[in-house]
């Protein structure tokens, strides 16, 4: 069945009664606003998109897949603040020939990354759009906290990462060269197909340690953000809000290119290209005060360094001016 063969309420009657509520939401969806407790006077708040052809292709990805992703985008962003999720918002605009079970697997990717992070889905808007548009907007706790911004580091603190750096972008490559589902990995030698997959599955639905980001909070975490359009243009942001340097050590990189290492090779791709510029793994790069016992599954991959710049740095070198994100500009860091 299309969207076009139901009304807008029956569309919605698909899927609002099954979907998750939080603790946090007093009143869900059904009303002109939902309710949502906000317990110390402010909130974090953030919005993401996704547009078809230009984040996801529906030739590549399930509608369960573009949900999953879209929720886990916005909650890594409001976790990259140090917050608890309270609600998340969506938006959705799709073309008149769309199959209604394509909605209805949107909503349960969005509903079961809800659901593990214990926040409700409290409402949003449904329109047509000659592509798919999906965007959500979630909203955070801090607990009274204050929340860790991009601005507090300073020279001398440790730069810290949870969670994965190239996969998404193996993943991406993968499927630009063919391989798009798991049964296409079996043509790949064996020992490329558990890492394939892996970044096939990270590419389609992002995995962020969404639960460090409180963590690093609490372990006094001087900045922080999540990594969406690459580790050198996302550290740099950093550093240009904190007015520090940067140094990245590659010894301690190497956690992240070696498993990547011989599928790159494999793809005629770079794999320092996938680990230093690849978006969209949702990863916590945060920083540490020196001394700060690391919270668990951080790994330390560089050092702020005071240089009277806001330059990153590989090793003793400039950082080498790969690409990373950008909508609008593809052929340059900013
Ligand atoms: N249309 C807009 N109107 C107002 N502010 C915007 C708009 N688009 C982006 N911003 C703001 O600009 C800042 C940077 O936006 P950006 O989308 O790059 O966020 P990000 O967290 O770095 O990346 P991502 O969206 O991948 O998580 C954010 O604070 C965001 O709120
Ligand atoms: C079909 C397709 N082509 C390319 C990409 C890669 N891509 C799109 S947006 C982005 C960075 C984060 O964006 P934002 O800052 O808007 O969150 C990346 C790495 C993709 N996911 N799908
Ligand atoms: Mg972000």
């Amino acid at each position: 069945m299309l969207v076009s063969e139901l009304s807008e309420a029956e569309l919605l009657n698909c899927f609002v009664p099954d979907l998750p509520a939080g603790q946090a939401q007093l009143i869900g969806p059904g009303d002109d606003c939902a309710l949502i407790a906000a317990p110390d006077a402010r909130f974090v708040t953030s919005t993401d998109m996704l547009v078809e052809n230009l984040d996801f292709r529906r030739d590549w990805s399930t509608g369960f897949e573009v949900g999953q992703r879209l929720a886990a985008q916005n909650l890594a962003d409001c976790a990259a603040m140090g917050a608890q999720p309270t609600s998340l918002l969506v938006c959705l605009g799709v073309p008149r020939d769309l199959e209604v079970q394509w909605v209805k697997d949107f909503t349960a990717g969005i509903s079961l990354r809800c659901r593990e992070a214990g926040v409700g889905l409290a409402g949003g808007d449904l329109s047509g759009a000659p592509v798919i548009v999906a965007s959500a907007t979630i909203t955070g706790n801090l607990d009274g906290a204050e929340p860790v911004l991009r601005s507090g580091a300073s020279a001398g603190d440790i730069i810290a990462l949870a969670g994965t750096l190239g996969r998404s972008a193996a993943g991406l490559s993968l499927c630009e060269a063919g391989y798009i589902q798991t049964e296409d990995l079996y043509t790949l030698p064996e020992s490329l197909r558990a890492i394939a997959a892996d970044s096939l599955r990270i590419f389609k639905a992002a995995e962020p340690p969404l639960t460090a980001g409180v963590e690093a909070r609490q372990a006094g975490a001087s900045a922080m953000l999540d990594v969406s359009d690459g580790l050198l243009r996302d550290l740099e942001r950093i550093c240009q809000a904190s007015e520090t340097s940067a140094r990245l050590d590659s010894v301690l990189l190497k956690h992240y290119i070696e498993p990547l290492t011989k599928l790159a090779a494999w793809l005629n791709a770079d794999v320092r290209q996938w680990v230093l510029a690849g978006g969209e793994d949702h990863g916590m790069l945060a920083t540490f005060p020196l001394g700060v016992p690391l919270p668990k599954r951080f790994h330390r991959i560089g050092e702020c360094v005071e240089d009277g710049k806001t330059e990153l740095y590989l090793d003793k070198m400039p950082a080498p001016a790969v690409l990373g994100w950008d909508h609008f500009r593809k052929e340059t860091r900013e």
